[in-house]
């Protein structure tokens, strides 16, 4: 097995960045709640132990602990920030809270050679001093360090920065390294995960392959096993893989509801039957989609309707395949992580659906193998496994689709308009050449070619409002699209993409030449907050 380290999640903004930087390093990391038995880790099987930031102070009556265990099981640990203090605090040392805060960039004097910032440093002062350029963001410190740690690095306000027990093995850093404005972050985890918790760079697509599908096959064995294929990265993926290990006992249901973008249907039925092999049933429910959509304008009420009608189709197609005893998922890592932090959350902003709630009764046993990856992860398994590049980095789409770019009422003729208009502006977007901007130090061969790489998310939105135009000497009475681009990380916040004035001119130009109905185009500057991605 691989060797994995174990990451102990106190709450901090920046835990998962913990976990990708590890995995970038080569070796597998998850996270888990700080709150975990210490018999869980006893028999988690770590090489090493990773304990994350918070928001809370160790000087707070009822703050949290790591499980005692984790100092007790002989393996490394590493602790950053909150961490480190709680380290502190519970083997004997002292934290208080500091006068000062600090935020953002600080510079940390390396105070001796230990095995974690060997040979590691930004630069080096006349006197000598190796010198690290680090981030910050703390408010607590530690005061006295416990029996046998030795100091390791400083900052002017924080002369306990960093220390380290290197008999036991256990390091702490008061500085984030797992975010890149600490420039040697990649190399400390790097350090710690290799030469001080002694793991091989054993985390690979290629082995994840054969790996997951042994562990596929050996879970469903003989059963048959039903996926909902959307044609988005995640669900294509996981029907690749189970494809791979299980060959026709997987049956993939593509539903088109008729908001689906141009050529989507006819683009997954293609790439997952003729080219892959895999069985598809494709199933046909414009109809009853917009049958139920008809005269229906709040964008919640629109949303419930397409969830309901997806688990409706859903449930006919599984009860047909007799054999069916899985269903499989897309779900991915950061789903997983989401979905325990549930019922915290405060209001509903908006219900996403696909083809969420399925009822019980359909007694399905739930297969995710795509659980432990990141999106990017998810990606290049898509790229080994055989996907094509354009269809494994895609934009996400969502799973109403089309239904909340067309405001208020869904009609046919509104989504065969859209999705002209949407099909020109991705085009158009395929087609125009990403200019670099030179920023020294980013190396330029990571850079998005084009604008549809260059953005997060972008299409087109129907807005159900005429305005006057003039075409051809003649009156025009006719639709407005609204185009959206956005840039992101994690769809949570996204700003609006400054797209060049010739792309947007040429987008406007074909859509109005080109889509026979819409005499207008605009483009949507709002960033998200406070307004969203999607327009409904
Ligand atoms: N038209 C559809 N037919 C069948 N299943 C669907 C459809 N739309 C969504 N789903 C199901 O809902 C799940 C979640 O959708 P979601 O959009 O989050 O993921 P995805 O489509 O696989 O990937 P992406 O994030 O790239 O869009 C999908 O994995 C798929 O199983
Ligand atoms: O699978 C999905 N089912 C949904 O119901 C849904 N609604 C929004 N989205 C996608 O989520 C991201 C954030 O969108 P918003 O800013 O509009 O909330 C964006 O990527 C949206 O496209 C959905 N995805
Ligand atoms: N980012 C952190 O982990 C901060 C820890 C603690 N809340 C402090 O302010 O010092
Ligand atoms: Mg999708």
């Amino acid at each position: 097995m691989h060797s994995k380290i174990l990451i102990l999640d106190f709450g901090s903004q920046v835990t998962q960045l913990i976990a990708r930087r590890v995995r970038d390093a080569g070796v597998f990391s998850e996270v888990f709640p700080y709150d975990v038995s210490d018999e869980f880790v006893r028999n988690y099987g770590a090489s090493g132990i990773i304990l994350s930031g918070s928001h809370n102070s160790t000087l707070e009556g009822d703050s949290p602990r790591a499980p005692q265990a984790v100092f007790e099981a002989g393996v490394p640990v590493l602790g950053i920030c909150y961490g480190m203090q709680t380290m502190a605090a519970q083997l004997g040392g002292k934290v208080e809270n500091g006068l000062k805060r600090e935020f953002g960039y600080a510079e940390v004097r390396a105070r001796s050679h230990t095995a974690l910032l060997n040979g590691i440093n930004d630069f080096v002062t006349d006197e000598g001093h190796g010198m690290l350029k680090v981030w910050m963001s703390h408010g607590d410190k530690v005061l006295e360090m416990p029996d046998g740690f030795k100091l390791m690095g400083s900052t002017d306000s924080c002369p306990i920065a960093a220390m380290a027990d290197e008999e036991r093995r256990f390091y702490a850093l008061q500085f984030h390294p797992e975010v890149t404005h600490t420039t040697q972050g990649e190399a400390i985890i790097g350090r710690f995960v290799h030469e001080i918790c002694g793991c091989k760079s054993d985390w690979n697509m290629p082995d994840y392959i054969g790996e997951a599908v042994e562990k596929i096959r050996a879970q469903v064995g003989t059963d048959d096993v039903i996926l909902g294929l959307s044609g988005g990265v995640d669900s294509s993926v996981a029907a690749a893989l189970i494809h791979r290990a299980i060959g026709d006992q997987l049956t993939c249901v593509f539903v088109d509801h008729g908001l689906l973008r141009k050529d989507e249907g006819k683009m997954v039925m293609s790439m997952f039957e003729k080219n892959l092999g895999v069985k598809v049933i494709r199933i046909d429910a414009e109809d009853q989609f917009m049958g139920h959509l008809a005269g229906v304008n709040d964008p919640e009420q629109k949303r419930k309707i397409i969830g309901r009608e997806f688990v409706e189709v859903f449930q006919v197609e599984a009860g047909k395949l007799t054999n069916a005893k899985w269903l499989a998922q897309g779900t991915i890592y950061p789903d997983v992580i989401e979905s325990a932090g549930k019922g915290k959350k405060g209001q509903t902003i908006k219900s996403h659906h696909n083809v969420g709630g399925l009822p019980e009764t359909l007694n399905l046993k739930l297969l995710e193998p795509l659980r432990e990856l990141f999106k990017d992860e998810v990606r290049k398994l898509g790229v080994a496994l055989g996907l094509p590049h354009d269809m494994v980095y895609r934009h996400p789409f969502p799973g109403p689709g089309l239904g909340v770019r067309i405001l208020g009422e869904v009609k046919k003729e509104f989504a065969d308009l859209l999705r002209e208009a949407d099909a020109i502006f991705i085009e158009e977007l395929r087609n125009t050449p990403f200019e670099v901007p030179h920023v020294p130090g980013i190396d330029a061969g990571k850079a998005p070619l084009n604008w549809y790489e260059a953005t997060s998310q972008a299409f087109a939105v129907f807005l159900p409002v005429k305005s006057v135009g003039v075409m051809g000497d003649g009156r025009t009475y006719e639709y407005v699209v609204a185009l959206r681009a956005v840039q992101t990380l994690d769809f949570m916040t996204a700003q609006w993409a400054h797209l060049p004035h010739a792309l947007m001119g040429k987008v406007s130009n074909r859509i109005i030449n080109e889509v026979r109905g819409i005499n207008r185009v605009v483009y949507d500057i709002s960033g998200k907050p406070p307004a969203t991605i999607e327009w409904e």
